[in-house]
């Protein structure tokens, strides 16, 4: 089966024009078929701000009520998407944008209301909720996804849905048709032992450590979520996931000793 790298981006490199620049550059440079997940919950959160709406999380995931699904559909499926495909055209990386109600990629449903109300928050539900044929016509056309964190509920309605969770879902789809290497790439070095101390990070993450830094509050806030993003790709078919700094890209796509390896 042929390699796809699967790789997210996460807001902290996205408003950094240097370190974004590398990035991109690392990554139009990759060998073979790759597929970019973007966040950007920061800047979406920094622009709201501006136009006084006031960002509100729960467990990770933001509260999104009909003004800031307005307010995401234009940063993430606006401004940020567009400007990451502009650049990667720039580095000759023929990419192309889109969010999941493009060419119907990621079908979600509105979260189900139970202790909190999400609003226009989606999840996907399985498999076959991602086009995996238009995905893999792309590819094999030599283009590059490029996904802002946003699907759509088949009924006219676009979903936040968090970034960590469509490269997961994605993943997990298109292993189906390839040996997928997911990677979350973001500011620090991988998961670290000591969130103080960029040189303690941690070589490899099995479920039982998972618990066990869970625990003892070694990993916290947005990490859990990536984490268990991570494990839920792993046991549905996706051949390695490694979290990492995004300026460690190469190394991490080559299978070198950069970032944290999970697995089972
Ligand atoms: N042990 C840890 N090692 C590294 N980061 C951690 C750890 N525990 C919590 N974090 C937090 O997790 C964040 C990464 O997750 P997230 O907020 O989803 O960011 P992104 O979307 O940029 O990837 C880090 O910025 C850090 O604040
Ligand atoms: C529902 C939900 O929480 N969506 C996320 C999507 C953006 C995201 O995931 O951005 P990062 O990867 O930069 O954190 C949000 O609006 O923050």
């Amino acid at each position: 089966m042929q390699e796809l790298n699967i790789i997210k981006i996460g807001g902290n490199i996205l408003d950094k024009p240097t370190q974004l620049h590398r990035f991109l550059s690392d990554f139009a440079s990759l060998p073979g078929a790759r597929i970019l997940v973007h966040g950007g919950g920061k800047i979406a959160s920094t622009i709201g701000q501006r136009l006084g709406i006031t960002p509100k999380y729960v467990d990770g995931r933001r509260i999104t009520d009909a003004e800031t699904l307005e307010l995401v559909t234009m940063v993430y499926g606006g401004l940020i998407n567009k400007q990451v495909v502009a650049h990667l055209q720039a580095l000759h990386c023929n990419a192309m944008g889109l969010t999941g109600a493009d060419a119907n990629t990621i079908l979600a449903s509105k979260r189900t209301v139970l202790e909190v109300d999400y609003g226009f928050a989606g999840d996907v539900a399985g498999n076959k909720s991602i086009n995996v044929e238009v995905l893999h016509g792309m590819l094999a056309l030599g283009i590059t996804p490029v996904f802002a964190p946003l699907t759509h509920d088949g009924d006219g309605s676009l979903l936040n849905t968090n970034a960590d969770t469509i490269a997961s879902v994605l993943a997990t789809a298109l292993a189906s048709r390839y040996q997928v290497k997911l990677t979350y790439c973001f500011e620090k070095r991988g998961v670290l032992q000591d969130a103080t101390d960029d040189d303690s990070v941690i070589a490899q993450i099995d479920r039982e450590k998972f618990l066990e830094l869970k625990e003892t509050g070694v990993v916290s806030a947005g990490m859990i979520p990536k984490l268990d993003n991570a494990f839920a790709a792993l046991t549905q078919g996706v051949r390695a996931v490694q979290i990492g700094d995004a300026a460690e890209i190469n190394d991490i796509v080559a299978g070198g000793k950069a970032g944290t390896l999970i697995t089972l």
